[in-house]
């Protein structure tokens, strides 16, 4: 058998002899000889010296205790006859047996020496041997074995810690780099491919300038040729690295770029500053995600979600900076306030998503208006504002708003529906109209108002005239408020004429403003800033106290056939406690339902929709009359239809206006005809001016008509005389 065969499945030995050494306890020796004499004074040497002793008398024994133990030393006979003491040095050798030998032979010839140093034995001993060299001998090879055992087990604790150092840099989320003095790789991790797409071995050797964007090599200079340590060493330094998709050819970078947060050291012998230079290391952060949703933040504080447009923080910023840049140049500016007109209607009417369709798409109309330099923004809801910086003239801002006007003028397709947009736009120019930025959008502002006043669908710029009507509005809601107080209010009455009889069949009840200074002011003076005010509610409940009061008069005259017509704001609707006070004042007053009738206009509906379409329909129940008032301009005026028990459609007065050339044909105002008589319900033409609209409403079928070519709205007294003159009239035609 050869001593190799021997060693199969003695491997375990080696892998845990280590541990066994490490454990400690006495050395064990192992003394192998033949001769049973020499064996025993050999044994008796060594006894008693802190060993543990085994022997065996033959080199197949010394084999397997070999096999059974570890050893630190053996002490091996050369010449046996079974085996030879080379033989056994053999298996030591091939089974990788830790142990020192120590050869005792009594060979004479150089042969058997230079064969035991050949299979590493430590010592070799000619016998007979002195005992002292032969101790002396045994605790040098004892010495040498626990050295190299120590040796063994630092340096597996090393190739350990080595291994685990490796597995935390490769598998560190950041990437980890040293670099040669000239600034070329000489280490990075694993991450440097999950993250930038390199092979990091093709970048071992590499300047690290292949990886930095042209744009940042210069603040790579400040991190990669590191020269500094501690607390002077550069810390979070961003810098756009380079990004090569491996797919694809290597030689060919990707656009695309990462952000990347550099923290590194000098690299200097014994490490000191001072000492030689020897290049850097580092560690580096990807921080791409992190300042992307940064960006992100900041354009969402300052853009609109909606439009994508400037908000109202970017605007201020942008105005401060041009007027800033304007005075120092002297130069002018404009600011413009565009308000989309009737968009709440529209909102309300087709629902919020298409109403942000329809900010969406005008936003993109005014863009395509704007120059490079010019700033455009949505300060919330309908309103936008327009920056013109650098203005030569103050016409060319006219031209500007003239070209938005006309950019809104085509119809706007949302969902399929075509939508048409009118707006409103205030001009102020600075420095004539302000020198602040607060004070030039408040006066574009006050421009715009302004321009819907004047009927809307236009542009204007802030001048005396604006600034006079800001302080007469000023003025009006001081004297407004103390209106109701001092009884300065009054109910007019227009009659609504049978056309074919010429007979008062209904009147609306409109209110009216004594006004002490400017005389009678009609609704359309003073309503809307009542509604803007917040006053709407306590007019009205004066407004029915007083509307119900004067019919009951009529109605104790004989005037029982008649109809009152009023109209109710879209603030009280939907207030139960403002409809139950017409109920009980009705009742009070015993004014039958069906004589009364309550005028809504498209935008009834907005405020509280559910509860308005309840109250309605159970007035409308009780056999109180519903009209629908401006016929044919809303969105929903159809869709009333189906949601109320409608008695009576008001041609709007825009559309009678039209009504002037003979022979022609107004199809909204046929239209409207045809749709009331295929309901079945009452129809009322409004605005009726002169006699061509009155013959040609009356050819068409509409009896009913209320206009000044009649009657215009009246006190009651002159109501009054008018309808005992009619009586009169009626009574002498009968006994005619
Ligand atoms: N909630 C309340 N609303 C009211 C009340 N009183 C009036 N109103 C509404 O205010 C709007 C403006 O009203 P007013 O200024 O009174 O104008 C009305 C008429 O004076 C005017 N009119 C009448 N005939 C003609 C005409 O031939 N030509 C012409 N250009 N104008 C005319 O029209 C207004 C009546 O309109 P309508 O109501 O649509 O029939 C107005 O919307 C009133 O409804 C109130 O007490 N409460």
């Amino acid at each position: 058998m050869k001593p190799q065969d021997l060693t199969a499945g003695l491997s375990w030995l080696s892998a845990t002899e280590d541990s066994q050494e490490a454990a400690g306890g006495p050395s064990r020796l192992l003394l192998v000889d033949d001769e049973p004499k020499l064996l025993a004074s050999l044994h008796a040497l060594l006894d008693g010296r802190g060993f543990a002793l085994t022997t065996a008398s033959s080199g197949s024994a010394a084999i397997a205790e070999l096999g059974r133990a570890r050893f630190d030393l053996v002490l091996l006979d050369l010449g046996m006859p079974d085996m030879s003491g080379h033989d056994v040095m053999d298996f030591i050798n091939a089974g990788r047996i830790t142990t020192e030998v120590i050869v005792l032979s009594g060979h004479t010839g150089i042969d058997a020496a230079i064969g035991a140093i050949n299979r590493q034995a430590y010592g070799y001993l000619r016998k007979p041997y002195r005992q002292d060299e032969l101790l002396n001998l045994v605790r040098n090879a004892l010495e040498r074995r626990k050295l190299a055992t120590e040796n063994r087990s630092l340096f597996a604790r090393l190739a350990h810690s080595e291994k685990m150092y490796r597995f935390l840099i490769d598998s560190s989320p950041d990437i980890i780099y040293t670099l040669d003095p000239e600034g070329r790789f000489t280490y990075i991790n694993r991450r440097v491919t999950e993250l930038l797409g390199f092979d990091r071995d093709a970048l071992i050797g590499a300047p690290y300038t292949m990886l930095v964007h042209e744009d940042d090599i210069e603040r790579a200079r400040y991190v990669f040729n590191e020269r500094r340590v501690g607390e002077r060493a550069s810390r979070n330094v961003e810098l756009r690295l380079k990004c090569q998709d491996p797919a694809k050819d290597k030689r060919r970078f990707e656009t695309s770029l990462r952000t990347i947060s550099f923290n590194s050291i000098g690299l200097y012998d014994e490490g000191e500053p001072g000492a030689e230079y020897r290049g850097t290391y580092g560690i580096a952060r990807d921080v791409t995600e992190k300042r992307r949703a940064e960006e992100l933040i900041t354009y969402q504080a300052y853009h609109d979600i909606l439009t994508d447009l400037p908000n109202r923080a970017l605007f201020h910023d942008r105005l401060e900076l041009a007027l800033a840049h304007a005075r120092r140049k002297n130069q002018h500016l404009a600011l413009m306030f565009i308000d989309l007109d009737r968009f709440k209607v529209i909102n309300d009417s087709l629902g919020h998503l298409k109403g942000d369709e329809l900010l969406r798409q005008v936003a993109a109309r005014l863009k395509r208006g704007i120059r490079k330099g010019d700033t455009l923004a949505r300060l919330g809801g309908d309103e936008f504002v327009v920056l013109l910086p650098e203005l030569e003239e103050r016409e060319f801002a006219a031209v500007v708003a003239e070209k938005f006007l006309a950019a809104l003028n085509a119809p706007f397709l949302v969902d399929g529906a075509e939508l048409h947009v009118s707006a409103s736009i205030g001009i102020a120019v600075f420095p004539e109209d302000g020198d602040a930025s607060n004070d030039l959008i408040r006066h574009a502002d006050m421009a715009m108002y302004s321009v819907k006043a004047d009927g809307k669908n236009g542009f204007g710029f802030y001048d005396r005239s604006v600034r006079d009507a800001a302080h007469d509005k000023v003025a009006l809601e001081q004297e407004l408020r103390r209106a109701l107080q001092q009884d300065e209010l009054e109910m007019y009455y227009q009659p609504q004429v049978d056309a074919g009889s010429g007979m008062v069949a209904a009147v609306e009840a409109l209110m009216r403003w004594n006004h002490p200074r400017r005389g009678l002011l009609s609704a359309g003076e003073f309503l809307p800033l009542a509604e803007e005010m917040g006053l709407m509610v306590a007019l009205s409940d004066w407004m029915v106290t007083a509307v119900c009061r004067d019919f009951a008069r009529l109605r104790a005259e004989g005037h029982d056939a008649l109809r009152m017509c009023i109209n109710l704001s879209p603030t009280c609707l939907g207030r139960e406690e403002f409809l139950r006070k017409l109920w009980r004042t009705m009742q009070e007053r015993q004014i039958p339902p069906a004589q009364l009738e309550l005028e809504i206009t498209e935008n009834i509906c907005i405020r509280n929709p559910e509860v308005a379409i309840r109250q309605l329909n159970q007035l409308s129940s009780l056999g109180v009359r519903i009209a629908i008032d401006d016929f044919g301009t809303g969105y929903s005026s159809l869709a009333y239809l189906q949601r109320f028990a409608v008695d009576t459609l008001k041609i709007d007065q825009s559309f009678v206006r039209e009504i002037g050339q003979q022979g022609s044909h107004f199809p909204v105002v046929l239209a409207v005809i045809s749709i009331a008589r295929g309901l079945g319900i009452d129809l009322v033409a409004e605005g009726v001016e002169s006699e061509a609209q009155a013959r040609y409403l009356q050819q068409a079928g509409c009896r009913i008509m209320q206009g000044y070519h009649f009657q215009p709205p009246l006190p009651l007294a002159k109501l009054q005389a008018l309808l005992v003159s009619e009586t009169a009239y009626a009574a002498e035609a009968k006994l005619a």
